[in-house]
């Protein structure tokens, strides 16, 4: 099965959206301690005004980020939203790869009621493409791209032992004495969810009793979404290995939403030194992502308020009716990683 197609409604949604109903939308993002990362914020929030977006981006924001950061974030037209971090319970960190443990908080999120629906997107994305229609998808499911587990960070996993890889699933099938194969697995640097308090206190629960995997909240939330994981196609959230891994599933001209999450990506640490990262085509990704950064028209106007506090309405949209079912049966939560 290869990654689903672009439908037509999906392209045409944006144009198309009618009102019926009411609700409330928002992009957010999550931001920890005081290094960088704030950057990729500034730099997602002029993306995503030279988009046109109609929604303002809110950031769900650490105690250790520094309140000069949080001005920055606030003079870009940002919601800043304080969150408390989440932790497994101490028993569990340290099965996490360090560094995602804090990503763990990104679960508060799901608290943030007073938005119907939101698109999450890690502050290391990139939005080239208007993506609003994707606040139209049918409620009740969670949508997001699928991974590619190639590279050695997956090299825990069954999945790249046997050289198996979603992105591709008929160049290495799933052994039969195996069993099933694993359900799909989606990248949570993006996705669509509906914000809810019985959600969010299902996933703090649940949190605390689920065995502990290397890839923290992501392994989490596929284990958690995985009954109503939707996937969407790969132009909304590029994971770069795909670029060299598979490059029969990219189309650079058609990508929408680029994750720079590959080893030495970040465009504001790039130095195209590390494995992969002397390329044409990542290199003209880096200045794209800074060409936006450096744009100080894309600066927040005051006298000029984004409309992301604007109650929208519009008719569901079937993005998935045209898309095909997973065929890869689901399993009960294996080790997603
Ligand atoms: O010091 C940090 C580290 C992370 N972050 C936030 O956490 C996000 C995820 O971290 P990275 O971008 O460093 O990690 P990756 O791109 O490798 O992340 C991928 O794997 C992670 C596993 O936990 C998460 O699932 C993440 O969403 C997924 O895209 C960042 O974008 C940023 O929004 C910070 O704010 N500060
Ligand atoms: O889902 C994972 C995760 O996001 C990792 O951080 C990244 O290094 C991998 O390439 C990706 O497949």
């Amino acid at each position: 099965m290869a990654p689903p197609e672009v439908p037509a409604d999906v392209l045409q949604a944006t144009s198309n959206s009618t009102t019926t109903g009411y609700s409330k939308r928002a992009f957010v993002t999550f931001l920890a301690g005081d290094a960088d990362y704030v950057k990729g914020v500034v730099g997602l929030a002029k993306g995503l005004r030279k988009v046109k977006s109609e929604y303002s981006l809110v950031v769900a924001i650490l105690p250790d980020v520094p309140e000069e950061h949080r001005e920055i974030l606030r003079s870009q037209g940002c919601i800043v939203q304080e969150i408390e971090p989440i932790y497994p319970p101490e028993n569990q960190i340290k099965f996490a790869m360090a560094y995602y443990v804090i990503n763990y908080s990104k679960l508060r999120i799901w608290n943030f009621e007073e938005y119907s629906k939101m698109i999450y997107l890690d502050a290391d994305i990139q939005v080239y493409e208007n993506i609003d229609h994707l606040f139209a998808t049918p409620n009740g499911y969670f949508y997001a791209v699928m991974d590619c587990f190639c590279e050695k960070t997956w090299s825990h996993s069954p999945q790249h032992k046997i050289g198996y890889c979603q992105q591709c699933p008929d160049k290495v099938s799933w052994p039969a004495d195996m069993g099933s194969p694993p359900p799909l697995y989606f990248n949570a640097g993006m996705f669509v969810f509906e914000p809810s308090r019985l959600t969010y206190n299902s996933l703090l629960q649940t949190l605390q009793v689920v065995p502990p995997t290397p890839f923290a909240e992501q392994d989490f939330l596929n284990m958690f979404f995985q009954k109503t994981y939707k996937p969407i196609p790969n132009i909304y959230n590029l994971v770069l290995a795909n670029l060299w891994r598979h490059p029969e599933n990219v189309q650079l001209d058609q990508v929408n939403v680029v994750h720079y999450c590959a080893a030495g990506s970040k465009p504001w640490r790039y130095t195209g030194k590390e494995a992969n990262m002397d390329r044409e085509d990542i290199k003209v990704l880096v200045a794209k992502w800074w060409e936006i950064y450096n744009d100080d028209s894309l600066d927040f106007k005051a006298e000029n308020p984004v409309t992301a506090e604007e109650e929208t309405f519009s008719k569901p949209l079937s993005i998935m009716v045209s898309l095909p079912e997973p065929t890869i049966p689901y399993l009960p939560a294996p080790s997603a990683a």
